[in-house]
């Protein structure tokens, strides 16, 4: 069957919680196209750890079993990270149902993840060989519950401060704007990623960026661009600086922001709106403000992440491996 569950911005939209039932728990969990481990905040993590948080309880899941001398570790680039057990149980998210899925129990999370209550834990949605269990790797739900779906696919509906949705096996064409433009993705890497080799700022020329490639991650709060296309955006703000004590470039929150358009695959100029570009004030009298766009490594992978949802409704195909986009609705 198909599954569709809200996904609910924390504030400031620095992520998005969606409810995962497992074992009959219900939790509040992040959605992660960008990774592939599927773990949770549970009763085995220190009480410290598991303080303000829902926590598993895999002694009152009777559907819980441990996989035996299974263990998991993963780190993220900003320097999060997650580690502990592993078992399988029954995974419903929104209707859609997996029995023996992996779920990962941290025994040891970094502390953003401890500080952050209202998110429970991460669902992977990357493609399963990034799973970072041992010895035997495991799969993602999207990964075991594809063969049950209607439909091969995923899609993500996030939008700034108001409630949006996931879906799993169905594509809710009332969501978005005009008909989904398709773009392959190379799984290579794990991940759903794409050329991604033009851009525009506002009503500006096409610029290149030969050899761009991007990946589309819901678990990435901002976008993290090539420089070439964070100097060219941030040129055209007023009071734009490269602020060094808060890590990133910052301009006056009165700034108006252009609109920033990036190449899919070579099929569709997806437009990420200025608004959305405005993330959030550093100073508490709300003068300066934090960009979402901000810059990565030249020539490194480009990160598209939740900056880019809230203007665009995308679709993961797991049968073909291919992404699809439009504006929303
Ligand atoms: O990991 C994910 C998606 N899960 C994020 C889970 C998560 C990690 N803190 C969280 C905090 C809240 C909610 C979810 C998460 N995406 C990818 S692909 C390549 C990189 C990367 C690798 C090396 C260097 C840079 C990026 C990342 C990355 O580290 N993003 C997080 C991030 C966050 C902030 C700044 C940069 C990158």
């Amino acid at each position: 069957g198909t599954g569709v569950v809200t996904a609910t911005p924390e504030q400031g939209d620095v992520e998005y919680l969606s409810p995962v039932t497992i074992g009959g728990q219900t939790i509040n969990m992040d959605f992660d196209s960008g990774s592939s481990d599927l773990w949770v905040f549970n009763t085995e993590l220190a009480a410290g750890s598991q303080a303000g948080h829902s926590n598993f309880n895999p002694e009152t899941s009777t559907t819980f079993q441990l996989l035996q001398g299974a263990s998991f570790e993963i780190s993220y680039g900003d320097g999060s990270g997650a580690a502990g057990n592993v078992g399988t149980d029954t995974v419903n998210i929104g209707g859609a149902t997996v029995t023996n899925q992996a779920v990962e129990l941290a025994t040891a999370v970094s502390s953003s993840f401890v500080q952050d209550t209202q998110s429970n834990g991460l669902v992977g949605l990357a493609f399963s060989k990034l799973n970072t269990i041992k010895p035997v790797q495991q799969k993602t739900f999207f990964d075991n519950a594809i063969a049950t779906l209607p439909i091969p696919v995923f899609t993500a509906d996030l939008r700034h401060a108001a409630v949006g949705a996931y879906e799993f096996g169905n594509i809710d064409s009332t969501k978005f704007n005009g008909s989904l433009s398709w773009t392959d993705v190379n799984a290579t890497s794990g991940f759903w990623q794409f050329s991604s080799q033009q851009f525009a700022v506002g009503t500006g020329p096409t610029m290149n960026l030969a050899g761009g490639q991007a990946i589309a991650d819901t678990g990435t709060t901002l976008m993290i661009a090539d420089p070439s296309i964070v100097n060219a955006y941030y040129s055209q703000v007023q009071g734009a600086v490269n602020n060094e004590t808060v890590g990133g470039v910052t301009f006056p929150c009165a700034a108006q922001l252009p609109d920033l358009a990036v190449d899919i695959g070579g099929n569709y100029m997806a437009t990420v709106r200025g608004d959305d570009i405005n993330f959030s004030p550093v100073d508490a009298a709300g003068t300066t403000c934090f960009g979402g766009l901000q810059a990565g490594t030249a020539g490194g992978l480009q990160i598209y992440g939740d900056i880019m949802f809230k203007s665009q409704f995308v679709a993961f195909n797991g049968g073909n491996n291919s992404i699809g986009m439009a504006p929303h609705q």
